[in-house]
């Protein structure tokens, strides 16, 4: 039965990834050395963009993991399929780069990062880590000697689906004109296919049915 829920497969986002590099030309228009994939659902599509990257320029990009958490579960076991969970008030860093300390391994200056995630729903989360990254930025430079901004480090950001709906907070201007959504849908509940704990040829059959009845 489709619901209310739109059912997203492997191959759809393997897909999507695939057009939204030749579609927005990345790797040319904004070539990244650094992926920040924030955890847990923007990592396996970072990889899968990492890969489409790799044909391009034939070099491997690092990708960091942090953590960053809003939703959570409504009761016990709800999420596990695919029911949709309530949105927290703020969102929880749960895991952040080793790039800000004093034993710092990687600078951030001079960089051009983008961000992955699978979904930008109330965009509260890239919102956030936007602004954490940029502290970061500006303490580096600041530890370098360098006026705020002078690194030119630049920031992009890559979502595999964005929901088309009023948004509860905004991206800055600068970091907008590199926003790379892959691909846009309804505002109704995306249940991806890492969140399937049953079976995943059904849900990969319910995929096929949820997009064409849109
Ligand atoms: O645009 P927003 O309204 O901020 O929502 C998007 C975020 O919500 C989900 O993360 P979640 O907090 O559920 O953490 P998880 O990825 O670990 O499940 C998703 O992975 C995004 O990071
Ligand atoms: N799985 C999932 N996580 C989300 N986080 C914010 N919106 C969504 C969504 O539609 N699906």
């Amino acid at each position: 039965m489709v619901d209310n829920k739109l059912y997203i497969s492997y191959n759809q986002i393997h897909q999507l990834i695939d057009y939204a590099v030749k579609h927005y030309k990345l790797g040319d228009n904004f070539d990244p050395d650094l992926l920040i994939a924030i955890g847990g659902g923007g990592f396996i599509p970072a990889r899968i963009l990492r890969s489409f990257l790799k044909a391009k320029h034939g070099r491997n990009i690092p990708i960091q993991a942090i953590g960053l958490s809003l939703y959570e579960e409504l009761l016990p076991g709800q999420g596990i399929e695919g029911i949709p969970e309530a949105p927290g008030t703020q969102v929880t860093k749960t895991q952040w780069l080793n790039f800000g300390g004093s034993d710092s391994l990687v600078s951030l200056l001079g960089r051009k990062i983008l961000i992955v995630d699978e979904v930008d729903d109330s965009r509260k989360t890239l919102v956030y880590a936007v602004a954490e990254l940029k502290k970061d930025i500006l303490e580096q430079e600041k530890r370098a000697g360098m006026a705020p901004g002078e690194s030119n480090t630049e920031i992009g950001i890559f979502v595999v689906y964005n929901k088309d709906k009023p948004k509860a907070e905004a991206l800055d201007d600068e970091t907008m004109k590199h926003y790379y959504p892959a691909g846009t849908t309804p505002d109704r509940w995306l249940f991806f296919p890492w969140d399937c704990t049953t079976d995943i040829n059904v849900h990969t059959e319910l995929s096929k049915r949820s997009f064409s009845s849109l």
